[in-house]
């Protein structure tokens, strides 16, 4: 990581300027999702280096020129537009607000999932409890609530969750296959996303997927639509309750964006009680995204916000982790990392565990 390691290179007068950006963050927030949500940006877009004047917008739009006003002004202090005379046009962290999928994916789900519950993080922090959860769901944690948001915001929690596995696991697929594993258990496994791209992979495995029962209940539907019933089965759990049992007989543990929703201790008990069904050639791969290994700074900013949520929204006490967390929970709990491979898909890390001998 080559970066957070020296001081900021940046002029006093600079910095103050940054302090005020940071003091007024919301609002710069809820003005760049505006000028997405009521298609100013595009407009602009559209009109090239020639502009657009708040008339023009106007006439396309459902929004006042009072209220069209305030929103280009903004944008043109937030960087987002410059003046042509009279008429606004697109910069480049508009356009890339515009027209990049990982922009729009974190921002819809910063508004949808976290916007309302953020208010409650001084509150979370105190208490080690998920106090803004409270503005999507009367639930101990967001897990057991998944599968009853509202559309909107159910939608936008899978997008984001979805992102970034996604773009991971095809990439990952050959290299994971080329154990020839028989028997995959996906701890964590949601909707099926991962176990279906296995069955599609591979014409042979069977995997199941542990999980809280609402997630299962989509996965399968999942399984079922593209006719894998035969080779994909479910295996409901709480993994919290460590009186439950674990899934046995596989010889590949799958934990994919999973121990992040766990706190430390949690983290442990859940990789212990995995290690008292794997066998001596049995292996588990743990995917995440650690803040210290991401090639980029821009990829530390995500996973350190993501974090946040964790804290405010989703459960109180987990969040993304240095990678040595994880390395040293792995080793209190039995098992060795055979493979530690970093920069899959979007800045995630491998670590293909066994059983200590
Ligand atoms: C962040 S999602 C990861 C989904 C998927 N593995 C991926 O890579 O996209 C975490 C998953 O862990 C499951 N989970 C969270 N808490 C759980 C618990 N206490 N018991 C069982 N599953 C749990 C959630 O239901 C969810 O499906």
């Amino acid at each position: 990581m080559s970066f957070y390691r020296s001081p900021l290179s940046i002029s006093a007068f600079d910095a103050k300027f940054e302090a005020q950006k940071i003091a007024f963050a919301p609002i710069s927030f809820q003005v760049a999702r505006c000028l997405l949500k009521f298609d100013v940006l595009h407009q602009i877009s559209e009109s090239g280096a020639d502009g657009c004047s708040i008339s023009d917008l106007a006439k396309q739009s459902v929004l006042s020129d009072y209220a069209l006003g305030v929103l280009v002004d903004m944008g043109l202090s937030m960087g987002l537009l410059y003046l042509n005379e009279e008429a606004y046009v697109l910069d480049k962290i508009g356009h890339f607000l515009l027209h990049d999928d990982m922009a729009q994916t974190n921002l819809n789900f910063t508004h949808d999932v976290c916007y309302q519950g953020l208010f409650e993080l001084e509150a979370s922090l105190l208490e080690g409890k998920p106090k803004g959860l409270a503005s999507l769901g009367d639930w101990h944690t967001i897990y057991p609530g998944l599968s009853q948001l509202p559309d909107q915001i159910k939608k936008s929690w899978f997008k984001f969750d979805h992102y970034y596995s996604d773009h991971a696991f095809e990439a990952l697929l050959p290299l994971i296959f080329k154990a020839q594993p028989k028997h995959i258990v996906d701890v964590g496994g949601n909707t099926g996303k991962w176990a279906l791209a296995c069955t599609k992979f591979d014409h042979e495995v069977v995997v199941t997927i542990m999980d809280l029962p609402g997630q299962l209940k989509e996965a399968m539907q999942n399984a079922a639509n593209c006719g894998v019933v035969d080779r994909v089965s479910a295996f409901a759990t709480d993994l919290l309750d460590e009186t439950k049992p674990f899934c046995e007989a596989g010889d590949l543990y799958w934990m994919s964006q999973f121990l992040d929703c766990f706190s430390e201790t949690e983290i442990l008990s859940i990789l212990k009680r995995a290690v008292l069904v794997m066998e001596k050639d049995s292996e588990l791969c743990i995917l995440e995204t650690f803040w210290d290994r991401q090639p980029f700074e821009a990829g530390a900013f995500c996973v350190n916000a993501t974090s946040v949520y964790f804290t405010a929204i989703a459960n109180g006490n987990s969040r993304m982790y240095h990678s040595k967390t994880l390395l040293s929970l792995i080793s209190q709990a039995g098992l060795f990392v055979d493979e530690d491979i970093d920069n899959i898909g979007l800045g995630h890390t491998l670590l293909r565990c066994k059983l200590k001998p």
